[in-house]
């Protein structure tokens, strides 16, 4: 069985963060682990809290994993503070991990900081390099590269500005846009559009998380780089098709919708 590691932030809701994660991971056939940079109080209407875990304990958490069950793909999330980055960047180098994905989340859907102002730094010189790939939304995006993106050209030029200072491939997610939810890839000096059917549901809650662990499963089983992102982006329009609706905000994605529809998850 293929393992992924997931460090990031815990959603008591259980629609984003480590719980997201592990849902996705889980249906992708592979054996999901995880790093606990923080508990979160949030449900469907906002955050409310967030309790740090320290860097110590943090480094306990993943001395743990990686001398014991080593994972074949890493994802990382929420990680608000800058010695909890630095504590992940060194365990990180110390231990060789490999097919790193990195979410670099900033700000919830719902209005949230979820990185402190002075941990963007560390973020940015101390994981992003280590990343395969990274997987801005399009407001992340515009706070690494300092260009407003309005359009599919603005993504690719975001796009290109992050490539300039940094090596692994970079997922600009289009779902903040109004019409389309495209996706851009850019490798290599190449740019891929994985272009995606716009699902009318409000219940968007955690679809970042989701995506990104899913294409982890997917580079963990073994799939390069445009499969794992093509799959990924099918496992997740599924779940937000299948529309589930909890909660009194935007719900979370139903990640099981296999279950229902007895429809093999390897298929998408
Ligand atoms: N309404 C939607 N319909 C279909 N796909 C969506 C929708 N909203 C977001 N997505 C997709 O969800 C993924 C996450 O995108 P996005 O919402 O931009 O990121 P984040 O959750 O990090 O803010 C992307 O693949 C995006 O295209
Ligand atoms: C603990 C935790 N981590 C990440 C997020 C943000 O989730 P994401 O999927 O990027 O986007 P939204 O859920 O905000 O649409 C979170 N809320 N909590």
């Amino acid at each position: 069985m293929k393992t992924v590691l997931t460090i990031a932030g815990s959603d008591c809701s259980g629609g984003a963060g480590i719980q997201a994660d592990i849902k996705t991971i889980t249906m992708h056939g592979a054996y999901a682990m995880s790093a606990i940079t923080a508990l979160t109080a949030q449900n469907t209407t906002g955050v409310y809290g967030i309790f740090e875990v320290t860097p110590e304990f943090l480094k306990q958490q993943l001395d743990c994993i990686f001398t014991d069950i080593f994972p074949d793909a890493v994802k990382i999330g929420m990680v608000s503070d800058a010695k909890l980055i630095h504590t992940i960047a060194e365990a990180l180098k110390q231990y060789q991990a490999k097919k790193i994905v990195l979410d670099p989340v900033m700000v919830s859907t719902s209005g949230s900081k979820l990185l402190k102002d002075d941990a963007a730094d560390a973020l940015v010189t101390e994981l992003i390099p280590l990343a395969g790939l990274i997987t801005p939304n399009i407001p992340e995006a515009e706070v690494l590269t300092g260009i407003q993106i309005h359009s599919a050209e603005d993504m690719v030029s975001a796009a290109e500005r992050l490539a300039e200072k940094y090596l692994g491939a970079v997922l600009i997610k289009g779902g903040h846009g109004k019409n389309t939810a495209n996706d851009l890839l850019y490798e290599t000096g190449k740019s891929s559009w994985f272009y995606g059917e716009r699902i009318d549901n409000p219940n968007t809650h955690g679809t970042g998380c989701t995506l990104s662990s899913a294409i982890a499963s997917n580079l963990a089983k073994g799939y390069d780089m445009e499969n794992s992102i093509r799959k990924a982006k099918g496992y997740l329009t599924e779940a937000l098709k299948a529309g589930l609706d909890l909660g009194r905000g935007d719900g979370p994605l139903m990640h099981n919708y296999v279950l229902n529809t007895k429809t093999e998850v390897s298929e998408y």
